[in-house]
């Protein structure tokens, strides 16, 4: 059981004391791999992807039967800047659609078995545009955390965090720009699809929060001054998958500088989790190399919402059939060669 999320302190706290890996259980995984009757190595990335997930879950013979993907909502003060393609009623409209299941992730998220759960976060109430101040409070901010932190299925054995937030590749732009640095349009991508103009713009707000929270330098402050609701909600979410020991399999822009926030409070506590997909916001991929993660799949996607990480579940899915299904040569007969 986790225990509940009272300060932000306590978060910084699971993050740091968070367990570490099953070193036992990933020995035997490495031992069971190359003695599965393939040529060693011959199932490429799966055989990493299959070792790390059962070192998370203890055992050299994991199954995934009780996927969840939490798709959290929120709406964004930047927005009256004129950032994104697509007006922000768009965040409410979204959640009505998932919970109607007519949206891409509740295709993705059926195909791959699992569990959806919606979250939208005080819609009714934007956060602040944080060029003019801090987007959160640090209340806001515990109360998004907290959103996360209970979201999460503690009998889940792998988890998805999507989001919908119109104005969010903005927010994560600039949390991306406050963490490592560069320049405003080094982070900056075209999010919905806004034009030249637009992106000069959005580029300009990116720039302007960044200098107006110059002072953030911690993760969890970056969050507060620069992120959202439901930006706030995934990296709470992520922390209590780390806490729970659930492998996460991250997803696009917005929630890879979620988990990125984290990264800056504590080393290990990404640890957890796989790269799903690259998605086509430009800066995705510097977001990735920063964080030492190589996305299983790049298929140009660019929604949010979980779906390449939902699609990468598949991918995982294969992975760990293959490991945890396969017979070794002793077994099966063949020889070894
Ligand atoms: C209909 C629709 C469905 C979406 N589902 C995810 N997003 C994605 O687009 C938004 C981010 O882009 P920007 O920063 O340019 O606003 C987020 O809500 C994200 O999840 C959508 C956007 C739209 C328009
Ligand atoms: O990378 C993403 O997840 C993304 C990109 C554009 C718009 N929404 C999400």
């Amino acid at each position: 059981m986790l225990p509940d999320l009272l300060t932000l302190s306590s978060f910084r706290t699971a993050l740091t004391e968070a367990p570490a890996p099953d070193k036992t259980a990933r020995a035997a995984c490495e031992a069971r791999n190359g003695q599965l009757t393939k040529p060693p190595g011959a199932l490429g990335r799966l055989e990493d992807a299959a070792i790390w997930y059962g070192s998370w879950r203890g055992t050299d013979t994991p199954q995934i039967l009780a996927p969840q993907v939490i798709v959290f909502a929120g709406n964004h003060g930047v927005t009256r800047r004129g950032v994104s393609a697509f007006p922000a009623e768009v965040t409410g409209q979204m959640v009505a659609n998932f919970n109607a299941g007519g949206a891409a992730i509740n295709q993705l998220a059926k195909l791959a078995g699992a569990r959806m759960d919606v979250h939208a976060l005080e819609l009714d109430r934007p956060t602040a545009d944080f060029t003019a101040g801090p987007a959160m409070t640090e209340d806001d901010l515990l109360s998004a955390l907290r959103t996360g932190w209970g979201a999460v299925d503690p009998d889940a054995d792998v988890l998805v965090v999507g989001e919908m937030g119109i104005g969010n590749t903005t927010s994560a732009a600039a949390i991306c720009l406050a963490l490592f640095g560069g320049s405003a349009s080094d982070w900056t991508g075209r999010g919905t699809g806004v034009t030249d103009d637009a992106l000069m713009l959005k580029t300009q707000v990116v720039a302007e929060g960044v200098d107006r929270h110059a002072a953030a330098r911690d993760g969890l402050e970056i969050l507060r001054c620069l992120g959202g609701r439901e930006v706030a909600a995934m990296a709470g979410a992520i922390g209590a998958a780390r806490a729970l020991a659930i492998p996460v399999v991250l997803d696009g822009f917005i929630c890879c500088a979620a988990a990125a926030c984290l990264a800056a409070v504590s080393d290990g506590a990404l640890d957890h989790t796989i790269a799903g997909h690259q998605s086509a916001e430009g800066a995705h991929g510097a977001l990735l190399e920063k964080l030492g993660k190589t996305p299983l799949l790049s298929l140009g996607l660019r929604l949010g919402e979980g779906s390449g990480a939902a699609l990468a579940l598949q991918v995982l899915k294969g992975a760990v059939a293959c490991h945890s299904g396969m017979m070794t040569f002793a077994e099966a007969g063949v020889s070894a060669g």
